[in-house]
């Protein structure tokens, strides 16, 4: 091929490189809603594979950073998984994920090399080292991320001029974050991303006025770090938290298995109290992460005799989210001053179809514009960035708040104008939380550790225990089942998933079952992560939202087979 400089050099090192993993007989890799996931011992193929494909990225950007991270998340302990993190530290763009795939399922490295000729040559990308690139790496704590951290290596070392760059076990929002601040020209290090989430945190509660009563609120937050990373970057950094008193739970450091009856899709999804609390614990406010730290939710134990929970989800995190930072907007423009705004905000709320419908309802109440998008962070985000301020939440606790340059530039101005002006200015003070909120919250993907931060800080600010939280709004009772089908993508949706447009016939059914039910609301769609058609259903009774997600199952059951 004329365009490949050094191309027999290039092409014996991705045949070397593959080589090494071969792809066992009958595995089949799918990128998905997060990226390749499977048993850990299996992954080494795709995650070898995977490494040439975050390669590549980087040498088509111009040799910009481009992060891979080798988690499963929230995943049992035995399995592992590896996604790829895009130069402005969001999910790898989507254009590529079919090439990824192929990649990952090539039967052999002839095949391989092929395909990556192809693509090379398709997207322009010119092999063969005249050119410098990286990808940095990050793994979880998983037992068998060693082994694919080096499969990773040997798969960006393939691509001939690539550096890969391992910055060591990570949190997954913390390798986004570096990412994306690298390719800013900012400073990325581990150091950097602890006392940027510390400074501004403290910043923040430096804010909060003194006749709110944030003294009455409790300090003690006690975390369940899922006995993973989260929990183990929690205990390094917590002695330079100032004003709040952390206990951390499932650390990490041996209490238990990660993930294993802890963490926070357990917490969400089960509504019991997670192993490794004690009875002291009780009604105190507690957070959960889950195995990678990038998902978030809060819950109280009810009493010591009894293992329920109160739960306080995505939906809320990003309700009290939202009614904080429209306060510091209604204090900067005036609230009686809407003709003629300081400092105008497009404010996008984002959420997905499984956000409960009290959610929505309370925001809209607010008189807030609510998009939907379908489920899954990569479309949350992207939606996300079309506004000043988009915030975004999945109900199992994966969100943040993003700010555009453009805005974040604005507020710079406004904030030292008013430094001069009018210093210390309830507008001034408003101004300075929000720009200490886009310094703490991760700019880059969801992040249980900077996300817990501003949830406290914002507490103290409005002066609320757990309960003044709990109270915004009553969830309505919702129920979820799996059904295993045939072929789950025979189902295919519109309208953000919640209507099903094929098989024909099936929306109909279900529209006809949730007509018996008050507040009734259901929809199914095909699990981007599992082999399974999701279903949901809500409606005023915990029995009623049970039956109506029953009866519309068997209809999947009985369409799909
Ligand atoms: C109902 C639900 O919780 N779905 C999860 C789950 O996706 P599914 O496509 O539903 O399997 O995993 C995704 C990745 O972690 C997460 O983004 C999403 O919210
Ligand atoms: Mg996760």
């Amino acid at each position: 091929m004329a365009e490949l400089e050094g191309g027999g050099e290039q092409r014996a090192a991705l045949l070397a490189a593959t080589s090494l993993f071969p792809l066992p007989e009958g595995a089949r890799f799918s990128y998905g809603t997060a990226g390749f996931r499977a048993e850990g011992a299996t992954m080494g193929p795709a995650v070898c594979r995977a490494g040439m494909v975050a390669a590549l990225r980087s040498v088509r950007l111009g040799g910009a950073a481009v992060g891979l991270v080798i988690t499963a998340s929230h995943n049992p302990i035995r399995d592992n998984g590896v996604k790829i993190v895009d130069a402005d530290g969001g999910m790898m763009s989507q254009d590529w994920e079919p090439f990824a795939d192929a990649l990952a399922n090539a039967p052999n490295p002839e095949a391989l090399l092929q395909i990556v000729l192809q693509f090379a040559k398709d997207e322009q990308i010119k092999l063969g080292g005249s050119h410098s690139a990286q990808v940095l790496l990050a793994r979880d704590t998983r037992p068998t991320g060693e082994y694919l951290l080096d499969a990773a290596v040997k798969g960006v070392n393939a691509v001939i001029g690539v550096v890969a760059v391992d910055m060591g076990i990570l949190t997954t929002p913390q390798l986004h974050w570096m990412v994306r601040s690298k390719n800013k020209g900012l400073r990325a290090s581990e150091v950097d991303y602890c006392s940027q989430v510390i400074d501004s945190f403290r910043r923040l509660l430096e804010l909060v006025p003194k006749d709110k009563g944030a003294d009455a609120v409790n300090n003690r937050l006690i975390v369940d770090g899922a006995n993973g990373i989260g929990g183990l970057k929690l205990e390094e950094i917590k002695p330079k938290i100032s004003g709040l008193d952390i206990h951390v739970r499932n650390s990490g450091r041996g209490e238990g298995i990660l993930n294993e009856k802890c963490g926070a899709d357990f917490v969400q999804k089960e509504k019991v109290v997670p192993l490794g609390f004690v009875p002291e614990d009780v009604s105190f406010r507690c957070a959960s992460f889950d195995g990678d730290a990038d998902r978030l939710v809060y819950f109280r134990i009810v009493s010591s005799s009894d293992t329920r929970i109160d739960l306080v989800d995505g939906d809320k995190i990003l309700s009290i989210f939202v009614l904080f930072i429209r306060e510091q907007l209604d204090i900067i423009n005036g609230k009686d001053n809407q003709g003629n705004e300081v400092l105008p905000t497009r404010f996008g709320v984002i959420q997905t179809a499984y956000a409960n419908g009290a959610s929505t309802d309370f925001l809209k109440n607010l008189g807030l514009e609510v998009v939907f998008t379908p489920t899954g962070v990569k479309y949350l985000h992207k939606k996300a960035l079309e506004y000043d301020i988009g915030i975004y939440f999945e109900a199992n606790g994966h969100g943040t708040v993003l700010f555009s340059d453009h805005f974040v530039s604005q507020l710079e101005s406004l904030t030292s104008e008013l430094s001069s002006k009018a210093a210390g200015s309830s507008q001034h003070q408003a101004a300075m939380r929000l720009l200490a909120t886009s310094q703490l919250i991760n700019q880059a993907v969801g992040d249980a550790l900077s996300g817990m931060l501003l949830v406290e800080a914002v507490l103290q600010y409005k002066g609320w225990s757990l309960q003044n939280w709990c109270d915004l709004y009553t969830d309505l009772p919702s129920r979820q089942l799996k059904v295993k089908v045939q072929d789950r993508n025979a189902i295919v949706t519109t309208d953000a998933e919640r209507r099903v447009c094929q098989p024909s016939g099936l929306q109909e059914l279900i529209d006809g079952e949730i007509s018996k039910y008050s507040h009734g609301r259901c929809f199914v769609r095909p699990s981007g992560t599992e082999d399974v058609v999701r279903v949901y259903a809500e409606a005023s009774s915990e029995e009623a939202a049970d039956s109506l997600a029953k009866q519309v199952a068997q209809h999947v059951e009985r369409i799909l087979g």
